[in-house]
């Protein structure tokens, strides 16, 4: 461990070009340094307050970004879970450096805190020298800061992987960051930083032109619909009008060579062509030459009157159906789950009727994907689903995106006014996600809308009529926000027509299939992967606090770290497989002194939930709910107290995936 002294005097040699090949210092970073002692008078022994912006700037910077936050925040939660429990906080700055964002495990949240790592604080490289997210906006490319990297002594305990969020134009808008005092494999986090960026760009890209005819294109066919896919947004004389920083990679050109150019002079197809070969022959893409260089691609067109449910990232085949004529809503129930086959079954009888819908659940069990799916599988279909997480918003920024605004109508608003939420979402369905962080004062003007259909903007004066499907979701129990009076009771009973609670993944019945249909989602473009029973048998048994969301990300993770194509223990991450269930022991076992190093009081306790659970036999629910906790609290006690599981709760091992 280097000292400050030994710190300074490293990167003092290294700027003054002494032996710099022996300090080991990448290039970029020397280069960082060099700006830092040079353009910015740092001094890295001083441990500088760190700089945070006026609250007003930092709302003010936020509402800028709102789009960019907006289509982040999934994405940054997915990260987090990925890498949750390892000591990282996921970031995101704007093009100056300000963090707008942060997801902190609770350890890291109160240590980093202190340097500053919280919204509102500057990470440029003028304020905090050489670091992840101030360098990566200079060198415009996914950049690692580790430890003594950084320039500031303070710092050099992080190690930061980041990578700059790029508009259609090539512009930084933002910087995505996960950074830690941990060793996890850094390259294995920046990757993961790395898809996490191209799939926040395609986002905002389909966002930014929602409602434009779409070309999704990959040389490989299972890519198609993937992040790493190219997207062309085309007019209606086929003239490209903006391209991803995958399609300019994939076609090899720069973005001034295509954007205004005829789609023509790079792939041998109309969009209408493209149209008729995949809908209408009812494939779901069809493969296309670059006219350049025939190179073969493979693609497909949305326009905007063909909407397609994107299931775990995939095209779907069709908007209304799959090959088995089931709707998209029909198409979530993927095995026997009776909570799944309710909910399915409840959602399309009120198909047709605009009943508000309230989706109640953990995070992570899919609420937005079935709420899409209602959309998709009903009358709308053809209209728009706009989404709003009230949650990820400012406070303050809510109302403005929720009833948009008139031109002028408030300090920081752009001249043009902005179309809001229910505006656009107007003939289709909107989708208030975690409605329970709705702030009180916002809920008496959300329920005037509902009862009334009518909407008027801020700065505005007439009302404007609109037809929506209101369909909500919290992980939150809103009973409970009503008693503590943080929850309008009026409106909770506006929004739950219909109630479904949408049951978490360790409860499921069906979880065996959905674990093989993940896979065999996350598999494309790396031919039939399949796993060994011992790790389905650990995957089906595993606690999944993130649940589906998590299992995704687990098996994402390890296809894309696998050693051979079949996936098996070993391939887990570390804290899934210490999680696992021991091998089989005596009952005796459970009770051993020998093996254990509590306490006496914990011992006690040991030995009195054993008799708990021996009586309710190990139903983990049963006890869960006698003691009064919740399941992953008595979870994480069976941990603490040494004790595991019995061979009758532990999985067959012959199961192979259906
Ligand atoms: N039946 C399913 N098949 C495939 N993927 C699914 C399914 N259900 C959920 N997922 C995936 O799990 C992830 C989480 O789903 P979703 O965002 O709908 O959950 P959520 O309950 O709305 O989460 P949150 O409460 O955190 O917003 C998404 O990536 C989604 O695609």
């Amino acid at each position: 461990m280097l000292t400050s002294n030994h710190h300074c005097s490293r990167i003092k040699a290294a700027v003054e070009n002494i032996s710099v090949a022996a300090l080991s210092a990448p290039g970029y970073i020397t280069d960082s340094w060099i700006r830092c002692m040079r353009d910015y008078a740092l001094d890295s022994s001083i441990v500088y307050e760190p700089y945070i912006v006026e609250r007003v700037e930092l709302q003010e910077r936020q509402a800028k970004l709102a789009h960019v936050l907006s289509a982040a925040k999934g994405e940054m939660a997915n990260l987090f879970q990925q890498i949750a429990g390892s000591g990282y906080a996921i970031m995101l700055t704007d093009a100056d450096g300000v963090l707008m964002n942060f997801f902190g495990d609770p350890g890291f949240t109160h240590a980093a805190s202190k340097t500053g790592m919280m919204p509102g604080a500057v990470w440029s490289e003028r304020y905090q020298g050489t670091n992840g997210m101030g360098t990566a906006l200079l060198e415009k490319r996914p950049t690692m800061v580790q430890q003594y990297d950084h320039f500031l002594f303070r710092n050099t305990g992080l190690i930061c992987a980041a990578a700059p969020i790029f508009d259609a134009n090539g512009d930084v808008l933002a910087v995505l960051d996960a950074s830690g005092e941990t060793h996890l494999a850094p390259k294995h986090v920046l990757d993961l930083v790395n898809m996490s960026v191209h799939t926040i760009e395609n986002r905002i890209f389909l966002d930014t032109y929602a409602g434009q005819r779409f070309i999704h294109f990959h040389s490989r066919a299972e890519f198609v619909g993937t992040p790493s896919a190219g997207i062309l947004v085309m007019d209606e004389s086929d003239t490209v009008m903006a391209a991803t920083r995958n399609a300019l990679l994939q076609l090899g050109v720069a973005a001034q060579e295509v954007v205004g150019h005829a789609l023509e002079e790079f792939l041998n197809v109309s969009f209408e062509s493209l149209v008729r070969d995949t809908s209408k022959l009812g494939r779901p893409v069809a493969p296309v030459f670059d006219s350049r260089f025939g190179r073969r691609f493979f693609a497909y067109a949305t326009a905007p009157s063909q909407p397609r449910l994107h299931l775990c990232g995939q095209p779907a085949r069709d908007a209304d159906a799959d090959s088995e004529g089931r709707t998209p809503l029909q198409q979530l129930q993927v095995g026997p789950d009776a909570a799944m086959s309710h909910n399915v079954q409840a959602a399309t009888r009120v198909m047709n009727r605009d009943v508000a819908i309230l989706l109640c659940g953990e995070t992570g069990t899919g609420k937005e994907l079935f709420a899409k799916a209602i959309h998709m599988s009903g009358p709308r279909a053809q209209q728009a689903f706009v989404a709003i997480n009230c949650s990820s918003i400012p406070e303050s920024l809510i109302e403005s995106e929720l009833f948009g605004y008139k031109p002028g109508a408030f300090t920081g608003a752009s001249k043009e006014g902005q179309r809001g939420k229910f505006f656009q979402a107007n003939g289709g369905t909107l989708f208030l996600d975690e409605i329970g962080d709705m702030p009180l004062h916002l809920q008496a003007r959300l329920l005037r809308v509902l009862e009334e259909r009518e909407v008027v903007p801020l700065g505005g004066e007439t009302p404007v009529s609109i037809d929506i499907r209101v369909i909500s979701a919290t992980h939150c129990d809103l009973m409970e926000k009503i008693e503590r009076h943080e929850f309008r009771e009026d409106l909770y009973y506006r929004l739950q027509g219909l109630t479904l609670t949408m049951p978490p993944l360790r409860e499921r019945g069906d979880r065996r299939q959905l674990i093989a249909h993940l896979l065999s989602r996350e598999q494309a473009g790396c031919g039939p992967l399949s796993m060994t029973p011992e790790l389905l048998a650990v995957l089906d048994q595993y606690r999944w606090p993130g649940n589906i969301r998590q299992l995704r990300n687990v098996l994402r993770t390890m296809v894309a770290l696998r050693n051979a194509d079949v996936l098996d223990v070993e391939d887990l991450p570390p804290e899934i497989r210490k999680s696992s269930p021991q091998p089989p022991m005596p009952a005796s076992a459970h009770r051993g002194e020998g093996e254990s190093c509590l306490n006496p009081l914990k011992q006690a306790e040991r030995e009195a939930l054993l008799q708990v659970l021996e009586q309710a036999r190990w139903n983990i629910s049963t006890v869960a709910r006698q003691l009064g906790v919740g399941r992953n609290t008595l979870y994480r006690k069976l941990d603490r107290l040494e004790i595991h599981l019995p061979d009758s709760k532990k999985p067959a091992n012959a199961h192979g995936l259906a």
